[in-house]
């Protein structure tokens, strides 16, 4: 694709001040968008997906100049948006329109259908009344509705229906780009499927690249050429959604993929995260983001254990931290043991999935340590142990993008690239597919 993007986003940030006291004084910063960097080409359809609290509606916002970036830049048709002004400014809020999950947000209840979806092309400079009508009542076609529908209210309409009312208020003011964040979430399956085959249609009918914001995987496989996938406030992995769908290069994308309730179980129990918790954007964890969630979180070096007893080791460990040990494995002092019974270091160990004696003479030291601090309810003792005995170095080193292993080119240039320190690093480890195999003793 020669044609420069529509939309260009470099090193982008967007921190959120934490204030305390009369003063306001800055405690922290909660970092919404952490350093993101993808392109837009024109008439294509790019998804962010992540979880929820990921940062993908602050990246949709700052990128439609609706929030000030902290840091980075938004090119917009080659201009950096940051630096336009007076016409330019109204061009560039007119070629770049945002599509909101509840349709309810976007219309105001006291204006028909007719005067909703003008009001832009009003905003925008047509003053000729007959020539807006006009463009209403096509506009209003081409998104399945009737051009008798001017006179009627929203509430008339069903949630489908508003949303259709919503995008004729994008569409009508010809925009270069349609940001739609969670277009379809508050719909059900089958008006979801229709809101996504008009917004495909949109898309090519009128040349217009959408940026589709979206917890939904399964929208992503559906509507998106290319994807983006985001991770307290970074972008793990991105590339074209069939390669990435078909073959995920980073676990965080293998876990978001497991939750998709049609996979088979192996593949739902491969994408299992050590820890549920995400960590609070405010104080991301040092090194991958992910990595005490990581079920591919990489070994130390000098540890020879099973591939699954490394797992239990780091999710021990990990969930210790976060507070999620099975009740089981925790002891009377530290308040959660139901029947107030003090545990042994054994039935610690059995909670934790590590009963066994390990091979590895220093990881059994350890984890029996951790287990008997545990049981004796000291649970700030074995999260040190267990810290100082199985440092990973996911957790000292922070992943570059990389390209993705599979990554078609295009111009020359890989299409993806993944931030995973098991790809990319010199003699790094491979991402790991098997369960159960002990590859390392
Ligand atoms: N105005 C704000 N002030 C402070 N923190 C904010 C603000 N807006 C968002 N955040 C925080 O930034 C992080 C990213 O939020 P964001 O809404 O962008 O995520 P998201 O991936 O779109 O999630 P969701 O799907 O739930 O909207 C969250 O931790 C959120 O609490």
């Amino acid at each position: 694709m020669s044609e420069a993007p529509i939309c260009s986003v470099r090193g982008l940030e967007k921190h959120y001040p934490i204030t305390s006291g009369l003063l306001r004084r800055e405690v922290g910063r909660v970092r919404a968008v952490d350093g993101v960097s993808f392109d837009i080409e024109r008439g294509e359809a790019l998804g962010i997906v992540g979880e929820s609290g990921s940062g993908k509606t602050t990246t949709a916002h700052t990128v439609l100049g609706l929030e000030e970036p902290t840091a980075g830049q938004v090119c917009f048709d080659g201009e950096p948006v940051a630096e336009l002004t007076g016409s330019e400014r109204r061009s560039f809020r007119r070629r770049a329109q945002l599509v909101v999950q509840d349709p309810n947000d976007a219309l105001d209840p006291r204006m028909t259908v007719g005067e909703a979806v003008a009001e832009p092309l009003r905003i925008h400079g047509l003053d000729d009344a007959d020539r807006r009508r006009a463009v209403v009542a096509d506009v209003l076609e081409r998104v399945g509705l009737s051009r008798d529908d001017v006179e009627r209210y929203p509430h008339e309409f069903s949630g489908g229906e508003k949303q259709r009312i919503s995008i004729a208020r994008a569409l009508v003011v010809s925009p270069d780009l349609i940001v739609a964040d969670e277009p379809t979430s508050a719909l059900d399956a089958r008006v979801r499927a229709e809101i996504l085959d008009l917004l495909d249609r949109i898309r090519r009918e009128f040349d217009v690249a959408l940026l589709f914001v979206s917890h939904d995987l399964d929208v992503v496989r559906r509507s998106c050429d290319r994807v983006a996938v985001m991770y307290l406030g970074e972008i793990v992995e991105r590339g074209a959604t069939g390669d990435v769908l078909a073959d995920p290069a980073h676990p965080y994308t293998r876990v978001l993929l497991s939750s998709v309730p049609s996979l088979d179980p192996t593949d739902r129990e491969l994408g299992r995260p050590l820890t549920d918790t995400v960590p609070d954007p405010s104080d991301p964890p040092a090194g991958c983001r992910f990595h005490p969630r990581c079920p591919d979180v990489i070994p130390p070096d000098d540890l020879s254990v099973s591939t699954e007893t490394w797992r239990a080791i780091a999710r021990f460990r990990f969930s210790l931290r976060a507070g999620e040990l099975p009740e089981e494995a925790v002891g009377a002092e530290t308040g959660a043991a139901r029947d107030g019974e003090r545990r042994t270091a054994t039935q610690v160990r059995r909670a934790v999935g590590l009963e066994e004696e390990l091979a590895d003479p220093d990881a059994e030291q350890a984890v029996g340590d951790a287990a008997a601090s545990l049981a004796a309810g000291d649970a700030a003792a074995a999260a040190e142990t267990l810290a100082a005995a199985f440092t990973s170095v996911c957790e000292r080193e922070t992943p570059a993008a990389v390209d993705r292993p599979d990554g078609e080119e295009r111009d020359g240039a890989a299409t993806g690239a993944v931030s995973c320190l098991r790809h990319g690093r010199d003699g790094g480890a491979e991402p790991v597919e098997s369960t159960g195999v002990d590859e390392r003793r």
